[in-house]
């Protein structure tokens, strides 16, 4: 059976043994790095159309077994693709109308999994966003977490006293840094109901309670009554979809007081239209990861906003940073598979495996950004008090 393969598949010298269980190996190239072990059968016929999300379909459902570096893993199974079907885009992007119970459903198929197998692959404040490494070389996650926040307060200008939205808290990080060092009040929501009871003990523990409350809450149920100095959303557009994302805006803009600032810090398309590059890695992750995540392109978000009435003053593109956030990511759950063997169903690690060593890879590859937007609600007459340069910032 393996012969039918072995001329497609032996052209392309990759360093990869592929293996019928307990029968015949066929190696791609000398000293294979990885193997695929083909456990069903039916499944020799997929291999002639290598997409990715077959190929991680058929990782999760055990009908193939994968052995090697999880990172080797991934970027040879994506020359395989590459090699049999072309560099393609996928060619339709795949959208929804989002209403809030398919949201809540969407969050919580992701992050209720187990606060205790989140915990332990994240830094120690769980912040589950793109990190921000100051020092490539020498920067550990914890401190690159820590750079990420403070990076997000500076540009927000926060000050003592001002009120603080965060739209998608998660475990709590952001609000903690900000209430700590900038004497800030923060109101978070989130729709996590195991995130909402672990942030809160974190606050409870760290003594911040007082100046941090947070709720179960959909930012469509935001009252919009401009009660806010600064709003921030990170990691959270995402979920947003592009039917919403307008509103979404109109949301975080109804939030904040005149010459306020919103900070929006998400992932972002490659191609202006939103559709997801590369041979079915979006919609692996679609259908197995984040149900009705999309990303909108840079420009769509800019042009959202502006809509809305917030002017843009700033975009900072940090792809390889969280390229790098997701290598430590995907190093610390692989140092610590039988930990998390006994908190998550083996179906679950296997996607989630998969998700953060793809994601590391597709973020090194280009085939997504991740954009960090500051923009202004000028007053009523237009001006705003922002500095005039981004010294401030970086000194
Ligand atoms: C990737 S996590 C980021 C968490 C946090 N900002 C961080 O950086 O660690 C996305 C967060 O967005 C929240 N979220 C997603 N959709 C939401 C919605 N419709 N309303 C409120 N929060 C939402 C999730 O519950 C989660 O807390």
């Amino acid at each position: 059976m393996l012969t039918q393969l072995s001329e497609s598949l032996s052209k392309l010298k990759l360093p990869l043994r592929v293996s019928l269980a307990g029968g015949p190996s066929l190696d791609l190239g000398p000293d294979p790095r990885v193997t695929l072990e083909i456990l069903d059968p039916l499944l020799l016929n997929d291999l002639r159309q290598p997409s990715l999300d077959k190929l991680g379909e058929a990782f999760i459902d055990q009908r193939m077994e994968v052995r090697g570096p999880i990172m080797d893993v991934v970027e040879i199974a994506d020359h395989l693709s590459m090699g049999l079907l072309g560099d393609n885009s996928e060619p339709v992007c795949s959208r929804t109308t989002h209403d809030k119970a398919m949201d809540a459903e969407a969050i919580a198929y992701h992050y209720d999994i187990s606060n205790d197998f989140y915990r332990l692959w994240l830094d120690p404040e769980m912040v589950y966003s793109c990190a921000y490494f100051r020092d490539p070389l020498h920067d550990s996650l914890a401190q690159a977490q820590i750079n990420k926040l403070d990076h997000l307060c500076r540009k927000l200008r926060l000050k003592p006293g001002e009120r603080l939205l965060d739209v998608g808290c998660g475990w709590g990080g952001l609000a903690r840094h900000a209430a700590r060092h900038y004497g800030v009040s923060v109101y978070g929501i989130t729709l996590s109901k195991e995130q909402l009871e672990l942030a809160r003990e974190k606050n409870a523990e760290q003594g911040l309670e007082d100046s941090i409350e947070l709720q179960l809450q959909d930012y469509r149920d935001l009252p919009g009554d401009q009660a806010f100095d600064k709003v921030v959303s990170v990691g959270m557009f995402e979920h947003v979809g592009h039917a919403n994302l307008q509103h979404y805006f109109k949301m975080l803009y109804d939030q904040v007081k005149p010459g306020g600032l919103v900070m929006n810090h998400g992932i972002t398309a490659k191609y202006v239209d939103g559709r997801p590059v590369s041979r079915g890695a979006g919609t692996f992750i679609g259908r197995y990861v984040f149900p009705h995540g999309e990303l909108p392109h840079l420009s769509t978000a800019i042009a959202s906003m502006s809509e809305e009435g917030l002017e843009v003053v700033d975009v900072e593109s940090l792809r390889l940073h969280y390229a790098r956030t997701l290598e430590h990511w995907s190093t610390n759950l692989e140092a610590r598979l039988e930990e998390a063997r006994a908190l998550v169903s083996d179906k679950t690690l296997r996607i989630w495996r998969i998700y953060l060593a793809g994601c590391a890879y597709g973020f090194r590859k280009n085939w997504m950004n991740i954009h960090q937007i500051l923009a202004v609600k000028p007053l009523p007459g237009g001006q705003h008090h922002l500095p005039w340069t981004r010294d401030d910032i970086y000194s």
